[in-house]
């Protein structure tokens, strides 16, 4: 196993020691130290706050489990000062092909176009991802990391939650003003407040198998219907640091899962796809899944993220994306909330924004894994005429559904001001901020994810200068790209991904969305949009 070093010891706190009826009070409490809750651990902590991150374990979760991340995903990393160490361990792709029986029925580029910081994808193992966020958070004093320490108790109360904490030392309390509970798909927080899951349970079942071997197939995510080795099910390959390959079969939806998962009876299955036996095991794994959420992320002062709150297949990589998504979407909004500087009415923008966002991703999933798994006489004949009809036309390659990968939503949001101008491209509003090479005044090459984190990720006007330059209200970051000291823009591609003319601006909220956009920005509709997107009215 190439894991190493993700054991951490319980440390006893001193909050443990206070005795009697005034536990200690925190601000934050973070609930899970999985990918989502140690990201949102440090986005809140760079953003100034104090936070409190629980986990009831005491080392990283073990095997390579969640293995695609995202270019947005990649962003948020960059933004939290980690994303360059993620891409130097991870496998860049960016190139799927999709094969029925042993034919390549087509293949898609992701991101075909070049002047992007981060690829469309890199892979990488979980307990590599988690490593590194750990690492991180190392490096932030404000962010109290205890292992050991489960929830065992919420209560909650009008102006905070009274958690009950277990450890190997005994039980202890404290307060929080905000709990947000990133415990994963088996969150017992979310047994605490009794909520429910809503959705479909898929009968189907997966093995996932990892195995160690020097292989010479490019770094591309391939996917099979029905190949010569599995006859009748499917396969996904995907190409991992440290030369592991994850291998996902289908299998019959009766197979014993205790059986299936011994080595002696994985190893025939993964030699017949390999065409040899070269290989060693890193991790086998049999998994079910479901596409559900609950029905409200909030609940009172608990907020729900990642897996906690809604679940989909692997398929299309939308778990770990789509809670990393969680984490950045909430960040910004409860620093505020717990500044003074938005009502707690913004926190609601979080459940309508990303709810919507996992409903696409449930939708997504399920159609994909309907596709790849039919059930009825009616969906298997479906997907028959589909793979036959792809073989011959374009419309029919599109119709093949080999799990269509996760991009960031699109939000329908109270946050957005809707265009008052006329745009023939360019991110609307509600849609995460385009990439494009620019330059820095003195000729450094950089991105416009770059100019965003320089800028402080907070919100920020991008301005494509016309020598005019808006009157940027307090607090509010600018990204100038022409005029005296901007960027420049030498490929004109950030022009072209804004749809931009000289005058044109974009205001961006804090995680990189846009919140609205103007041909000539006047003073009054930044500020009627600031406060719009802040949650003010
Ligand atoms: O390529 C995909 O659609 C997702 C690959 C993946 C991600 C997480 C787990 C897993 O078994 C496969």
């Amino acid at each position: 196993m190439a894991q190493t070093n993700t054991q951490f010891g319980y440390r006893r706190h001193p909050d443990q020691d206070r005795a009697g009826p005034n536990p200690a009070e925190h601000a934050v409490v973070v609930v899970g130290a999985g990918p989502v809750g140690l990201s949102l651990a440090i986005d809140l902590a760079q953003r100034g706050q104090s936070v409190v991150l629980l986990d009831d374990a005491d080392r990283i979760g073990e095997g390579s489990r969640a293995i695609c991340f995202s270019k947005r995903s990649l962003e948020f990393w960059d933004r939290l000062g980690i994303g360059q160490r993620m891409v130097d361990k991870g496998v860049v792709w960016s190139v799927g092909k999709i094969f029925h029986g042993e034919q390549l029925l087509y293949q898609f580029n992701l991101l075909p176009e070049q002047g992007h910081k981060r690829p469309a994808f890199i892979n990488l193992q979980q307990f590599y991802a988690e490593a590194y966020l750990v690492d991180r958070v190392g490096e932030l004093p404000a962010i109290d990391l205890r292992w050991r320490n489960k929830v065992t108790g919420l209560d909650p109360r009008n102006d905070h939650v009274a958690l009950t904490i277990q450890t190997p030392d005994g039980p202890y309390r404290l307060n929080a003003q905000y709990v947000i509970a990133c415990d994963g798909a088996r969150s017992s927080l979310r047994q605490m407040v009794g909520a429910e899951f809503e959705g479909q349970v898929f009968e189907d079942q997966f093995l996932i198998a990892d195995v160690k071997m020097t292989a010479a197939f490019p770094t591309e995510r391939w996917f099979w219907f029905d190949p010569p080795f599995h006859a009748g099910r499917s396969a996904l390959l995907h190409k991992q640091p440290d030369d592991i390959w994850r291998i996902d079969l289908q299998l019959n939806r009766f197979a014993d899962p205790a059986v299936e998962k011994l080595p002696e009876n994985v190893r025939p299955r993964i030699a017949r796809m390999l065409g040899h036996d070269k290989f060693d095991f890193e991790w086998i794994s049999l998994y079910k899944f479901q596409c559900r959420r609950m029905n409200k992320f909030i609940h009172g002062r608990v907020i729900f993220a990642g897996d906690a709150a809604h679940q989909v297949s692997p398929f299309g990589a939308r778990g770990a994306n789509s809670g990393l998504e969680d984490a950045e979407n909430i960040a910004w909004k409860l620093d505020r909330v717990l500044r003074g500087t938005s009502p707690e009415a913004l926190l609601e923008s979080y459940h309508t924004e990303r709810s919507a966002a996992a409903d696409e991703n449930i939708r997504e999933s399920t159609r994909s894994t309907d596709f790849m798994a039919p059930v009825t006489a009616q969906e298997a004949r479906l997907r028959k005429a589909v793979l036959s009809l792809a073989k011959e036309s374009e419309f029919g390659k599109r119709m093949v559904n080999g799990g269509r990968l996760s991009t960031p939503s699109i939000y329908a949001t109270p946050l957005s001001t809707a265009d008052g101008d006329s745009w023939r491209g360019g991110p609307q509003p509600g849609a995460s901020m385009q990439d494009a090479p620019v330059a820095a005044a003195n000729g450094e090459p950089m991105f416009l994810t770059d100019a965003f984190i320089k800028s402080g990720t907070r919100f920020t006007l991008l301005e494509f200068g016309n020598g005019a330059a808006a009157e940027i209200p307090e607090g509010v970051g600018v990204i100038r790209i022409g005029g005296d000291g901007g960027l420049t823009d030498a490929a004109g591609l950030a022009a072209a991904r804004y749809d931009a003319e000289p005058g044109s601006a974009y205001l961006l909220r804090p995680d990189g969305y846009v919140a609205a956009r103007f041909r000539k920005p006047s003073r009054s509709a930044v500020d009627a949009a600031l406060s719009r997107a802040s949650g003010l009215n």
